[in-house]
């Protein structure tokens, strides 16, 4: 039987690697937080923040910009106290049971006052609630609504807060706004034009992280997660016995460092960033594979970290990822992702709705569950691509028609095909075959 240590021959800090850690520095990002800094401004000079979007993919910095350029305010705010009241809280509005103004408003509530969240009233109390609140504190007030897509269609908090001054729903005093946070684009554009045109004075886009950068917030980490590994500034090394290493940037400053590890071997952080950067330049994937890859090493008795290890972790945490999207679904999605897998392994893919809905239903028969109508089909496809399962893509149609979409996997089809073959209903489709037997193939 393994034995519980307290040490590890591989990690110093290993916290430095979870996602509760927060950098208070992103040279990855200056341009961004300087365009964030610009919108919150006005606030310094106690006048209120213009309310700020800022959307990009995942893992690219938009939550850690946005809580260190808060820190930053609030600290001016300390110095200046005379000068400036400030008050800021932060809510993800992704958690399931928040996707609602009244749910994002009892929680702003809640953070501000410290009272619990009121439950059972109207939506209208609720958000009186909330701005009674703001009146009692005063000043400037600044909610980070992290996740805000996750609010759907329900958009009455999203129209009701950044409108609150002129809406005389808060007194001449206080000054709220907002910094809304979203990874989908869609949702932003699909928005009502009232929403739109209050919600948002300023945007800022993150755009995804390449490979170079990636290095240099994964080398910044291991420095401080990894035992024997240090970033020492290159003219603070001694010229006469130049150690071993490799020189790398690690922000924007132009100032080289020797980096230096006896844990990592020198392939590791360049593969962990290139697998990242290929996929979608997620900074929180690529931390999360550096410290799996650690993990293993660990786990495997290996005094290094190496290439191996880090392979391995990728495939471990795209499979976890599988498995956690499989559960998010409704079994018509599975029905839909088991047949986009068919088409991938039989070379299909990209492939239109069309030939998905075909072996759609062949799947569906075989494992005698309902079949919908093709439309409605298109539906879980969605499903697919919001779970980062699929991507799909518009693509222009033939002579007949609007645009149309086509689609394929975005995991590994492999890992695709071992998580379906795991779920009890799929064990025994031959998902090789199975694209063959489509009805119109
Ligand atoms: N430039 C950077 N330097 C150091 N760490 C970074 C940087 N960018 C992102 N990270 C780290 O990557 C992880 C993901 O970042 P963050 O949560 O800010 O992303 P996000 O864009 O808000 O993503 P999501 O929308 O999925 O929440 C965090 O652990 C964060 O600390």
């Amino acid at each position: 039987m393994t034995q519980f240590s307290n040490t590890s021959p591989i990690f110093q800090r290993e916290e430095v690697l979870r996602e509760e850690y927060h950098p208070d520095n992103l040279p990855e990002r200056t341009d961004e937080m300087e365009d964030l800094h610009m919108s919150l401004a006005p606030a310094a000079r106690g006048v209120g923040a213009n309310n700020v979007f800022l959307h990009g993919k995942a893992g690219q910095g938009k939550t850690a910009a946005a809580k260190a350029k808060l820190s930053e305010l609030q600290a001016h705010a300390e110095e200046e106290s005379d000068h400036l009241d400030l008050t800021t809280a932060y809510v993800s509005c992704e958690s399931h049971d928040l996707s609602t103004s009244y749910k994002a408003a009892s929680r702003i509530y809640q953070e501000l006052t410290g009272n619990s969240r009121p439950t059972g009233y109207a939506t209208d109390v609720v958000m009186d609630m909330m701005f009674e609140a703001m009146n009692e504190i005063g000043g400037t007030i600044i909610i980070v609504l992290d996740e805000i897509d996750t609010l759907g269609d329900d958009d009455r908090i999203l129209y009701s807060l950044p409108r609150a001054r002129a809406q005389d729903y808060v007194e001449d005093h206080v000054f709220p706004s907002i910094i809304g946070i979203s990874n989908d684009l869609q949702w932003r554009d699909n928005l009502s034009p009232k929403v739109k045109s209050s919600l948002y004075d300023d945007s800022v886009l993150f755009s995804p992280y390449d490979a170079t950068q990636l290095q240099q917030i994964l080398r910044r980490r291991a420095a401080k997660a990894f035992r024997d590994t240090e970033l020492t500034p290159i003219d603070e090394v001694d010229a006469d016995g130049v150690p071993e290493g490799t020189v790398v940037e690690i922000d924007q400053s132009g100032q080289e460092y020797l980096f230096q590890s006896g844990v990592l071997t020198d392939d590791v952080i360049p593969l962990v960033a290139a697998l990242s950067a290929q996929d979608t330049g997620d900074a929180r994937q690529a931390i999360k594979y550096l410290r799996k890859a650690g993990e293993l090493a660990d786990k495997h008795g290996d005094d290094q970290v190496g290439a191996e290890h880090a392979r391995e972790a990728q495939a471990l945490v795209e499979r976890e990822a599988v498995v956690e999207a499989m559960r998010e679904m409704t079994t018509q999605a599975h029905l839909a992702f088991a047949a986009l897998t068919a088409l991938e392994l039989s070379g299909d893919a990209p492939v239109r709705a069309k030939p998905i809905y075909g072996v759609y239903k062949s799947v569906a028969s075989r494992i005698d569950a309902d079949k919908l109508g093709q439309r409605r089909f298109k539906d879980h496809l969605r499903e697919l691509d919001m779970q980062g399962i699929a991507e799909g893509e518009k693509v222009t149609a033939g002579s007949i028609g609007g645009p149309a979409w086509e689609y394929q996997l975005q995991v590994d089809t492999e890992i695709a095909v071992e998580v379906l073959k795991d779920t009890a209903r799929f064990t025994d489709i031959d998902f090789e075959h199975i694209s063959a037997d489509r009805p119109n193939a």
